[in-house]
């Protein structure tokens, strides 16, 4: 099977899971962030950081959190949060731009 496929499988299994539920989890998100990466949507930020490649996204991991660090300090629990949030996200991004999938990360939990 060969990658694009096994993206677009991956993807609509958890999309799948997605519709159920209001609101966004880690696994909805990496399916979403998934099937982006199989269809290169026009304006996709997702697409953009994986062209950009893996010694980008690793720059923009490492500011994240740092910025999860300040504001868990200085800003209170909702920017904490928040900054959260978009940390995972850039680390899914490198999921998907190392070819890791959530399971690869779920066995070392
Ligand atoms: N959850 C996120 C998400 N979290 C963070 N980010 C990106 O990470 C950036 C982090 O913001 P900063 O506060 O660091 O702002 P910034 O420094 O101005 O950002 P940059 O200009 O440096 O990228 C945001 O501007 C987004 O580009 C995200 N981008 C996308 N998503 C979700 O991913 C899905 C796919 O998005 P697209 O690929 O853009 O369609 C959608 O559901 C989005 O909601």
């Amino acid at each position: 099977m060969d990658r694009r496929h096994s993206h677009r499988r991956v993807a609509s299994h958890y999309l799948g899971l997605a519709e159920s539920l209001n609101v966004k989890t880690f696994d909805e998100l990496f399916a979403e962030l998934t099937e982006r990466a199989a269809t290169r949507p026009a304006g996709s930020g997702t697409v953009a950081a994986l062209d950009a490649g893996v010694h980008t996204i690793g720059k923009k991991i490492v500011e994240e959190a740092a910025e999860v660090w300040m504001a868990a300090e200085h800003e209170g629990r909702d920017r904490t949060a928040e900054e959260i949030s978009q940390l995972l996200y850039h680390l899914q991004v490198l999921m998907l731009a190392t070819d890791l999938t959530p399971a690869d990360v779920y066995r070392h939990l």
